[in-house]
């Protein structure tokens, strides 16, 4: 049962790094081949599967089980190596389309054969002469934003730097301009105009570096805030000039009632009254917060329509679908096409049990959790599955006095 007897939130919590930012950060770390310190490096299974794949890099096999930045950033660091090695991932990471970066890379001279079914995981990166590699090349960039940073993070090395075409509508772009940004942290300039992005040869150059709390994270708090009646919720780690995208929730949420007031820690999240009744937002530039907006409307009853999902499909599920089962399940109407999602009626009998299958998806049972507050039990298939990106999490939910999930 829910133990909380008013829908009060107190609290001060700290947040894990970026899962985005540190596998970023070890990966420029494996491509200088040189150590220096990360402070607040993330607790992610993605982050640690990443810097477990980085610590062997000299097995002929290696697996980047559902970890997506991952298998796509070792991708890119196989293929410029070209060590014969082979990446695996999860059945489902064999779902989850690879072809456009793999096609690329062999377009600049890498080696990749597919070991499976064409434009899938698994892959072998074989071997090829890296002086020969070119500089130009062209990539879609509407089905992950992750192909594109994957490339970019290897350009500077590659002998002739890259010059990149990118086709078609750029989704998730707060992510390629993170990738940039954090490259440049390291010493390494690119231009990136209209649809090209110029990376000259370059050398990384090694520094300290802290990873700023996570915002995709802090999108639950801001659901949980939205849903009670009064908040005082400190959030420490974030900054208010942040390289993450999903920093957006900060405005999103002033008509939710969520007010962001940054301090020295990070932020304190207040409630204030709002009426809202109708909400429409286009999520290309923040797919991973959709899952929170469109569970969130449904508790509020707010009219929601969320487009630019087209990407949620090859996740870490098919997540408009999965948000689609279970919101309907507690008597919700939810009308989907294969990039928006609909909440025309939300919530309503608030006295009920939700019982939410969780699609070894982390970010369904997280997007899911705040409706502890609403309704009278949040059961979840499997609470482990928070462990992809956020390990902490029904600590920290529990410390706010939301329990029994
Ligand atoms: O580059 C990154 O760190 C990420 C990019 C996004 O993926 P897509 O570009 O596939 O949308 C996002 O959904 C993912 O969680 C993390
Ligand atoms: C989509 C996600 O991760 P990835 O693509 O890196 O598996 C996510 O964390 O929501």
């Amino acid at each position: 049962m829910m133990t909380l007897k008013t829908k009060k939130l107190q609290g001060e919590i700290t947040l894990n790094g970026s899962k985005s930012i540190s596998n970023r950060i070890l990966m420029i770390q494996a491509i200088l081949g040189e150590e220096f310190p990360i402070l607040g490096l993330s607790n992610a299974k993605d982050t640690t599967t990443l810097k477990g794949l980085l610590s062997k890099l000299h097995e002929p096999i290696l697996d980047a089980g559902e970890a997506g930045t991952a298998y796509r950033f070792m991708t890119a660091y196989l293929a410029w190596k070209g060590n014969n090695q082979v990446l695996m991932g999860t059945k489902r990471m064999c779902e989850r389309p690879i072809g456009v970066l793999a096609d690329a890379l062999n377009g600049l001279g890498a080696q990749i054969h597919y070991l499976g079914k064409k434009g899938y995981p698994p892959l072998q990166m074989k071997t090829h002469e890296i002086d020969g590699w070119k500089q130009r090349v062209c990539m879609g960039a509407d089905v992950s934003s992750q192909f594109i940073s994957a490339l970019l993070l290897i350009a500077p090395v590659l002998p002739k730097g890259i010059e990149l075409i990118l086709e078609g509508k750029v989704i998730s772009r707060p992510y390629i301009q993170m990738t940039l940004n954090l490259m440049e942290e390291f010493g390494i300039l690119a231009l990136w105009h209209n649809d090209m992005i110029k990376v000259p040869p370059q050398k990384y150059q090694p520094k300290s570096f802290r990873v700023e709390a996570d915002w995709s994270a802090a999108s639950y708090y801001y659901s949980l805030v939205a849903l009670s009646d009064s908040a005082q919720l400190q959030l420490n780690g974030l900054q208010e000039k942040s390289v993450q995208g999903d920093a957006v929730i900060v405005d999103i949420m002033k008509q939710f009632g969520v007010k962001t007031t940054f301090n020295k820690k990070g932020i304190l999240l207040t409630k204030e009254p709002t009426e809202i009744t109708h909400f429409k937002y286009d999520c290309s530039d923040c797919p991973d917060i959709a899952q929170t907006l469109a569970v969130m409307c449904a508790a509020l009853e707010v009219n929601a329509l969320l487009t630019g999902l087209e990407t949620l499909t090859i996740k870490e599920t098919d997540r408009i679908h999965a948000v689609k089962v279970e919101l309907e399940k507690l008597g919700c109407e939810i009308e989907t096409t294969a990039n928006s999602l609909w909440v025309k009626k939300g919530i309503t009998n608030k006295n009920q049990a939700a019982r939410v299958g969780t699609y070894d998806d982390h970010r369904m049972a997280m997007a899911f959790a705040p409706l502890a507050l609403v309704l009278n039990q949040v059961k979840m298939e499997d609470k482990q599955v928070v462990n992809k990106s956020y390990p902490k999490f029904w600590d920290d939910f529990n410390y706010l006095g939301l329990t029994n999930y």
